[in-house]
């Protein structure tokens, strides 16, 4: 699509929008900084684009706990801006947000109108975005996704591709549940959600996206060593044994329905994403 603008350059999601919406213009840092909130604004009312996608955020999980007040500018008040400054244009704006919005109890996926309840400073911040995008009063929608990898960036798969080189076993949060995500299709729904928003707007609002089947991180490690021909074996252990600055959700399973009926788009199976994404790495080599 020609007049997409996205904000992030360098994120896993953003390199794959760039490999499919070829045309589309990305902000960098260095072009749209999102503790500048107004800026980001400001770039939106001067390029007048067509639709908007808000690629970039504060990511670092467990550095947010010490960096509360970046992370709620670049996670909140920035797409707060970004949607009000679409709202001004008239023109759709699709933001991401993230499984750990919820409180990870229970053993059952949930549905968009489940109640939230973030366990940390991320969280929390990703879920005062979703709020503000949705009360600025124009055409949006936010895609909540889960455990996203891709072959750029840093991300688990990457993480366990390096330690189970290094070592013969390594031991890895078993009673975590969720869908990890191939980055590319987080792009792909994205760019087919903006295209049916710009075709009808009644379409938008609050959707999750995940891949699928839902496993545990410690499933998904044993998968990416499998597909890699790598030898190391993979321990189960309890996120007790794993402490971090932030709590991660127990519960990561996101019903993914809503999406499917009003859009078309299906899980699409990670396991083949990661294929692709081996292959990816294999041929950067
Ligand atoms: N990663 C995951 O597992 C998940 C991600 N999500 C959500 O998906 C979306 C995309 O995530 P993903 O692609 O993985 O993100 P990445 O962590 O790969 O990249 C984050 C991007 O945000 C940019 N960014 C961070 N701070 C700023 C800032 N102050 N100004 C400008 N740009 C900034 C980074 O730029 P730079 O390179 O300059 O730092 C980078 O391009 C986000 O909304 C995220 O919350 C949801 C669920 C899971
Ligand atoms: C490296 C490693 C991690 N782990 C655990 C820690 C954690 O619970 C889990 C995944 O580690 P990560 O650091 O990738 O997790 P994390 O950064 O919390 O990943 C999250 O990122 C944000 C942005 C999201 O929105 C979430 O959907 C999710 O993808 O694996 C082990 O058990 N053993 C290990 O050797
Ligand atoms: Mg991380």
């Amino acid at each position: 699509m020609r007049d997409l603008l996205v904000f992030g350059r360098t994120g896993q999601v953003a390199q794959d929008l760039a490999l499919l919406a070829l045309e589309a213009t990305y902000l960098g840092r260095d072009r749209a900084d999102l503790t500048d909130p107004e800026a980001c604004a400001a770039a939106i009312l001067a390029a007048r684009p067509q639709a908007v996608i808000n690629a970039a955020a504060y990511t670092a999980v467990d550095k947010a706990e010490a960096d509360a007040d970046t992370a709620r500018l670049v996670n909140a008040d920035a797409p707060a801006a970004m949607a009000r400054a679409c709202a001004e244009l008239g023109i759709p704006f699709l933001h991401i947000s993230t499984d750990y919005v919820f409180d990870g109890t229970g053993d059952q996926p949930r549905a968009e109108d489940a109640p939230t309840g973030p366990l940390g400073t991320y969280g929390a911040t990703k879920l005062a975005g979703e709020a503000a995008v949705a009360a600025a009063g124009g055409h949006w929608a936010v895609m909540r996704t889960s455990w996203v990898f891709s072959a750029h960036g840093a991300n688990f798969v990457k993480t366990m591709l390096r330690l189970g080189a290094e070592r013969d076993r390594l031991t890895v949060v078993a009673d975590q549940i969720g869908g990890p995500t191939p980055a590319a299709d987080i792009a792909g729904a994205a760019l087919s959600m903006i295209a049916a928003m710009r075709d009808d707007p009644a379409k938008g609002g609050l959707y999750h996206f995940a891949g699928a089947p839902d496993t545990s991180w410690a499933g998904f490690a044993r998968e990416i060593m499998a597909q890699a021909g790598l030898g190391a074996e993979i321990a189960d252990i309890p996120s007790s044994d794993y402490p971090t600055p932030a709590a991660r959700p127990l519960n990561s399973r996101l019903d993914c329905t809503r999406i499917a009926q009003d859009f078309g788009i299906a899980r699409p199976d990670w396991r083949a994403g990661l294929a692709r994404v081996l292959d990816q790495l294999r041929d950067k080599a």
